[in-house]
């Protein structure tokens, strides 16, 4: 079933549940930094294990150490839906395991 774009009023509430994340354009996007460059390949491997079991991909970016993501769903001619609200979670939730702020 196809995604559907999110209000701007949901996507701000699925935010305000989100510590960090932010509307940037048409994408919701979060820099994660971390203790080292190790630790942040680590938590890229990490969100790319996430998104290959949701099926659903953000432009992530490891850096020396950080991990920034940036996603919308192109399935929704680029809109914010509840799929990336939902990765969004599920980085959440692994992110300080990582070491990550
Ligand atoms: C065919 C495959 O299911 C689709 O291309 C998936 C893959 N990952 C995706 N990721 C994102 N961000 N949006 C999508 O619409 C999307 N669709």
């Amino acid at each position: 079933m196809p995604a559907e774009p999110l209000s701007a009023h949901d996507v701000e509430a699925g935010l305000r549940e989100l510590p960090g994340w932010q509307l940037q354009g048409d994408r919701i996007t979060r820099t994660y930094r971390l203790p080292s460059h190790f630790a942040a390949a680590g938590l890229t491997v990490h969100v790319a294990q996430i998104q290959e079991e949701l099926n659903h991909h953000s432009d992530l970016t490891l850096g020396y150490n950080t991990v920034a993501l940036a996603v919308h769903t192109h399935d929704a001619g680029g809109a914010v839906t509840r799929k990336d609200l939902t990765l969004a979670a599920r980085v959440e939730a692994v992110a300080a395991g990582h070491g990550a702020k």
